[in-house]
């Protein structure tokens, strides 16, 4: 369980609560909070440093986190979904596509803990899906995305073989050519 409410989660950290005893999800969306809750992230949003004012606005998009464990047996959809969705590290995908109903979304809430805090899931960056817009636009991995590293050996001697090319042709042609 957390101990605490309203917390900016390291992914890391998430992976530790995958048992039937513990098991957090990690669903991608905004956040949809109202009243105490949202006063609550405001506030420790606010206390780190971050635009709590997002939160209002209802545009704070982040991976969500959510303690299922008292959920797990009430589920409809199996006790076991819930535990290996929680296992993958981002249960977005599975959620979505069983199509959850209003009532199964808004039920969500009571059981949202906090927010990943910009770390990418682990069973994300395995796919070919692209999450380019989780890259933060100053990241070590967009600097990586410049122009790919030149191949030495062809870059190099490519060039270095049509000159000598070249430069026989026109030797040939002067000295050689010119004599017979
Ligand atoms: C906090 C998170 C979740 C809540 C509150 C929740 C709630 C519910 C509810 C209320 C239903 C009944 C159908 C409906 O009203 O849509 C349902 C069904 C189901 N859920 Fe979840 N769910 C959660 C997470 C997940 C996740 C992560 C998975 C991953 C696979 C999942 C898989 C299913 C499945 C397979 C069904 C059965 C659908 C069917 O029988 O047609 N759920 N869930």
């Amino acid at each position: 369980m957390a101990e605490g409410t309203n917390k900016l989660f390291a992914q890391s950290e998430v992976s530790f609560h995958a048992s039937r005893k513990d098991c957090w999800v990690v669903i991608h969306g905004k956040v949809g909070l109202q009243g105490e809750k949202r006063d609550l992230l405001c506030d420790f949003l606010g206390s780190v440093g971050q635009r709590s004012d997002l939160v209002w606005s209802g545009s704070y998009d982040l991976f969500q986190v959510y303690d299922v464990t008292k959920f797990l047996e009430d589920h409809p959809g199996g006790e076991d979904v819930l535990l290996h969705a929680s296992a993958t590290g981002d249960a977005t995908e599975a959620f979505e596509e069983v199509g959850h109903s209003t009532s199964a979304i808004s039920m969500m809430d009571s059981y949202w803990i906090g927010s990943i805090d910009g770390h990418m899931p682990p069973s994300v960056s395995n796919t070919s899906k692209s999450w380019n817009y989780d890259v933060p636009p100053n990241s070590e991995m967009q600097r990586k995305k410049g122009p790919p590293e030149p191949n030495t050996f062809l870059d190099f001697l490519l060039p270095l073989f049509v000159l000598g090319l070249a430069f026989a042709a026109w030797y040939y042609l002067t000295f050689v050519a010119k004599g017979t």
